[in-house]
């Protein structure tokens, strides 16, 4: 008997579209399956303003192939010099759904991120009375801290400061990947919640280092110990509201991937619905999926889940995704779990 499963159509709570050619070759990726994505501000240079958010909006309403059922959710880059008149002001004109933090240095494109957060403070003031998210990339840019104790150290040192300082405010820790991360979210209460990526409930560390270096698993916050991923695995099949899909889909063009300097993110738009699929039913969990994927993000946000849904069925043979999509910037490659998944996605 062929198995089964439609589910509300999901949405990405954590999505990177790029600009320009790389925009118009991955776009139509995300907009196959989701409904709605959470747009990552950091381009070069970044997306600060409202006005900016709108420009970029509009550009990647453009890469969306006509007819898709895809709509973008705009976010704005916090910056120490960040006018939060102009945020309240994008987010009353339905521009922007979230503000974005990331610590300077933590990332791809963040040079223009926050280092003293006491500077930004009146700032996560006026968006916790407004209702605006903050979206955090959580992890410590202090040389001395080991890159596997990034995201673990930021909750103390910074996180729950803030948190502490301002708690009407609302928090998304995104991409986490520690069960430091899952124990913080679930003791943060309703005003706190995190994005788990499909990449990090697949693999470890061991899969980025042994038998060779792998560039395409290479993301941040770096994935860590299998007790790590394990963690991951049970937040995110068990339902749990404070838990959702945000796929941090990170595309980089090859050469910039294969290099002794490769950039950190993995590209998993293509085949993420398939992949979590594979996961959830490998954890006895395949009616969870729906909660982690398509009605907790919104729920957090506060919107309504999709009215549309999506199909999953699991084929007697592997699906075939594409290596590569290739782009006006260059080839990406689509992340391979290293297991067949006869999961296929419609
Ligand atoms: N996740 C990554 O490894 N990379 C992201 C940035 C980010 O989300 O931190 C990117 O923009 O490439
Ligand atoms: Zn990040
Ligand atoms: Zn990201």
């Amino acid at each position: 008997m062929t198995q089964s499963i439609t589910i509300r159509r999901p949405d990405d709570w954590h999505l990177h579209l790029r600009d320009g050619a790389m925009l118009q070759g991955i776009a139509p990726e995300s907009a196959r399956h989701f409904g709605r994505a959470i747009i990552m501000p950091n381009l070069v240079p970044p997306v600060v303003t409202g006005a900016q958010a709108s420009a970029y909006r509009e550009r990647i309403m453009a890469a969306i192939p006509e007819g898709a059922d895809f709509q973008p959710l705009m976010t704005c880059y916090l910056t120490e010099d960040t006018d939060a008149s102009d945020l309240a002001q994008a987010h009353a004109d339905g521009i922007i759904t979230a503000v974005k933090l990331y610590p300077a240095g933590a990332t791809t494109n963040s040079a223009s991120g926050v280092t003293d957060f006491d500077k930004v403070r009146p700032v996560l003031e006026k968006m916790a009375e407004i209702g605006l998210p903050l979206c955090v990339h959580g992890e410590v840019t202090d040389p001395a801290i080991d890159i596997f104790d990034r995201e673990a150290v930021f909750i103390d040192r910074v996180l729950d400061p803030i948190r502490k300082a301002t708690p009407a405010l609302r928090v998304i820790m995104e991409h986490i990947t520690t069960k430091n991360g899952v124990d913080y979210v679930r003791s943060g209460g309703d005003n706190l919640a995190a994005t788990i990526t499909t990449h990090h409930l697949i693999i470890n560390r061991n899969h980025i280092l042994v038998g060779g270096i792998k560039p395409h698993y290479y993301c941040l916050p770096v994935a860590k110990r299998e007790e790590h991923r394990i963690a991951l695995r049970e937040a995110a099949t068990s339902g749990e509201a404070s838990f959702f899909l945000g796929t941090d889909s990170a595309p980089h063009a090859d050469a910039a991937k294969e290099s002794a300097c490769g950039c950190a993110g993995c590209f998993t738009a293509t085949n993420t619905m398939s992949l979590l699929a594979h996961v959830f039913e490998e954890d006895g969990t395949l009616d969870k999926l729906e909660a982690f994927a398509s009605l907790n993000g919104p729920a957090f946000y506060g919107l309504k889940p999709n009215d549309a849904t999506l199909t999953l069925t699991k084929q007697d043979t592997p699906v075939e995704f594409a290596d590569k999509i290739d782009t006006g910037a260059g080839p990406v490659t689509v992340f391979q779990p290293g297991f067949p998944v006869f999961w296929a996605a419609n």
